[in-house]
């Protein structure tokens, strides 16, 4: 499957470099408590913030006169190198104000100094430290990769942290603990890229040595330690070391390290006598290694053994995540160009291709030549019949990668035949663009000539099996081949029927042979207006679906009787009292929208049976325009009695008719092209536009929809379908 360059580059280097990162993750944590250990030893006192060498030099001086030197290490622990009161040498901990001793430098662990060794150059050396230079340079691509990723997956850094939708427990948490540990990650690959660097001398982190002009020394003005301003404002803690003058000679002087320079002061009159700066490098050696080892704090040891802990969970779900995307290859038995079925993915996460390759294999046992691909290997299908797309919407209603360059592919390779299409969108309602990219594609294949709808497009929410079985019904009644539910997308194999009694049916009085039938059942209350009835007429596999209107609490379908149509004959043969077997279709996509401020609803011929049913349940009076298109005007004598009953209860404002056959021989997308302001204003206002019928009609409806929208608006149809203020149901 074709992905993103980032997702790619992300990839190879975290397949490149996981054997290294797990090893050095696994001894980075285990040194995180490295300075926890040492931190919790008693060398250190309270108050040590505040303490200036005013007041501790004096008072050490005091209390070891032969004091030759003072560090101060990361831990803020005060060593000292000095003559004890019995003369002996003393190198120990002591208190900076006292002189007091805490303690001696305890003997280094053996396991941290093992696991040390290990992290900074696997037991080689040069080589090892080479090693994990690189591979720390390694984990701050994939870090700045991984930024890129979470980027473009919220939409811009504006969303970066916004809400993550769940999809699969590895996708997630790989997601979400990227986020919150991207920067401490980001450090540790940085400091350690930075100190790997240094130790092999790439930075000048040479310091100049320290130049006192003897000749112009002053042994005046005599100031007390106590008293000499650069002591009192150096604070302990900015301190590295002191070196104490040997004797009390004015030529002897105070070498104070601190974090970013040298200076020698006079022990006399507190001048300063020389001062260099350390290069920037050094200074940088230094924030690096506070950042790497986290040995100045316990929090951020802490911090950096979580984020460590982190890496190896990344390498963990980032495999799950691949295997699942590779699981998803497909073998081809058929080449394309010799297959009549091609069915065509576009899938980010892999997850559609389990449903694409139900349908595939289910074909393939129907002896049919079944091709399947991913959209962006769209080319001429020379034996083709049925073309099947069945795609995933990302980002800001966009294409997955793996269809991103399908448009461009479409214009380029016009099929030489007639091909059925049919597109299956897969997406979620939590994003605002629902099934966009599905939508597009659909209604771009309408334009082209070659391309001729099998069914309407079909959407999935949240991958559901129901709706993805809806489609599949659909598809299977027109093209004649099954495709039925499958056990793997944990569909219900075999379905309950209900009873109904026929409780009217009308005789086919009317030119087109449209009737209505009147059906009765227990407990209605489930049912509602735009759901399907299913029935098996023959009864065998061979199942008919209706669009069903509710009228009175009963459920009426409008239907037109064809010559040795199945379905359409076992229905209008039904009399009255007779009982039948069907199952209910729950069809939520074609509800009448409980939100919607304003509802336009545009049919032709029995496609107004959902729109009879709706305005009849339209108990809350939310204005309704009836757009309906028939041949002749006899033909709506079927419906007239409920949609009076509707305008006079005001539950339908406005009834437009369109007849094909009589008059000035309209179609109902001319009564569209009528009245651009007033849809419009609709969809602007958050109002719906209802289409069913053929998908003749829907297509001629649709391009003057997008046309209308486009100057008025400049958002195409796609926007509004996406939002859910479109909503067909056509067939
Ligand atoms: C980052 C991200 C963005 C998504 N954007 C959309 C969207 O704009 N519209 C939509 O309907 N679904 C969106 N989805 C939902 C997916 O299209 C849906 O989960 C689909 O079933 C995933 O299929 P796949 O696993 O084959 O990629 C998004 C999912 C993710 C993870």
């Amino acid at each position: 499957m074709t992905i993103s360059i980032w997702r790619y580059s992300h990839l190879a280097l975290a397949v490149s470099s996981f054997l290294l990162l797990t090893l050095l993750s696994i001894t980075g944590i285990i040194l995180a408590f490295e300075p926890i250990s040492q931190k919790t030893q008693p060398f250190g006192v309270n108050g040590f913030s505040q303490i200036t060498l005013a007041k501790s030099l004096p008072a050490l001086r005091k209390a070891y006169p032969d004091i030759s030197e003072l560090t101060v290490d990361a831990n803020q622990f005060v060593k000292i190198k000095a003559t004890d009161t019995n003369g002996k040498n003393l190198d120990a901990f002591v208190d900076p104000l006292s002189g007091k001793v805490l303690g001696t430098t305890p003997k280094e662990n053996d396991l941290f100094e093992t696991v040390r060794s290990l992290h900074r150059s696997l037991f080689l050396h040069e080589v090892g430290r080479a090693i994990i230079g690189v591979t720390a340079f390694l984990l701050m691509l994939i870090t700045t990769s991984g930024i890129a990723l979470i980027i473009q997956r919220q939409r811009g850094i504006r969303h970066f942290f916004k809400r993550i939708v769940r999809d699969s427990f590895a996708q997630y948490y790989h997601v979400v603990l990227g986020r919150l540990s991207l920067i401490p990650i980001l450090i540790i690959a940085i400091s350690g890229t930075y100190l790997s660097l240094a130790r092999f001398d790439i930075f000048d982190i040479k310091k100049n040595s320290i130049k006192v002009d003897f000749d112009n020394i002053k042994s005046t003005p005599v100031r007390k330690a106590t008293e000499i301003s650069v002591f009192k404002n150096t604070k302990l803690s900015e301190v590295e070391s002191v070196e104490f003058p040997f004797s009390e000679d004015v030529e002897d002087y105070y070498t104070i390290k601190l974090k970013d320079r040298e200076i020698a002061v006079n022990q006399i009159t507190g001048d300063i006598l020389s001062e260099v700066v350390y290069p920037k490098a050094v200074v940088y050696s230094n924030l690096s290694l506070d950042l790497h080892t986290g040995r100045t704090s316990i929090v951020w040891a802490l911090v950096l053994a979580v984020a460590a802990a982190n890496i190896l969970f990344f390498i963990y779900s980032g495999f799950a995540i691949t295997l699942k995307r590779r699981a998803n290859r497909v073998d081809n038995k058929f080449k394309a160009n010799e297959s009549n079925v091609i069915i065509l993915i576009g899938s980010e996460n892999g997850s559609t291709y389990r449903f694409a390759k139900a349908v595939h294999q289910q074909l393939l046992k129907q002896g049919q030549r079944s091709f399947i691909t991913e959209l962006n290997n769209y080319t001429i299908f020379p034996k083709a019949e049925h073309l099947i797309i069945i795609t995933a919407t990302y980002g800001l209603g966009n294409a997955p990668t793996n269809a991103a360059k399908f448009f461009n592919l479409l214009k380029k390779y016009p099929q030489g035949q007639n091909i059925n299409y049919s597109v299956l969108g897969f997406g979620s309602h939590a994003y605002p663009d629902f099934c966009q990219f599905a939508f597009e594609i659909n209604n771009f294949l309408s334009q082209q000539t070659w391309a001729k709808p099998l069914i309407d497009v079909h959407t999935v929410n949240d991958r559901s099996p129901q709706e993805f079985e809806l489609w599949a019904e659909a598809w299977s009644q027109q093209s004649g081949l099954i495709i039925e539910a499958s056990a793997d997308l944990k569909m219900p194999q075999k379905h309950k029927l209900k009873s109904f009694t026929v409780s009217s049916n009308t005789a086919t009085g009317t030119e087109d042979g449209a009737f209505s039938v009147r059906l009765k059942t227990k407990r209605l209350q489930k049912v509602t207006s735009g759901d399907l009835l299913a029935i098996y007429p023959a009864n065998d596999n061979r199942e008919r679906l209706y669009s069903i209107g509710v009228i009175d609490n009963e459920i009426q379908l409008s239907v037109r009787l064809h010559e040795h149509g199945l379905g359409s004959g076992f229905l209008h043969r039904l009399t009255v009292g007779q009982k039948m077997q069907a199952r209910i279709v729950y069809n939520k996509h074609f509800h009448f929208p409980a939100k919607s401020p304003e509802v336009v609803m545009i049919s032709n011929g029995t496609g107004i049976a959902p729109f009879l049913g709706m305005i009849n349940q339209n108990k809350a009076n939310v204005p309704c325009h009836l757009y309906c298109g028939f041949r002749h005007s006899h033909s709506v004598d079927n419906y007239k009695a409920v949609l009076n009953q509707g305008k006079a209860a005001g539950k339908l404002q406005h009834l437009r008719v369109a007849l094909s056959r009589e008059g000035n021989k309209q179609y109902v997308s001319d009564l569209i092209a009528r009245d651009p302001d007033f849809m419009v204003n609709v969809l602007s206002t958050k109002g719906t536009i209802m289409i069913c019928g053929s998908l003749a009609m829907q297509r001629d409806v649709m391009d003057v929809l997008e046309g209308i929208c486009k100057t008025k608006t400049g958002k195409g149809i796609s926007y509004y379908q996406s939002h859910n203020q479109i909503l067909t149901d056509c067939y």
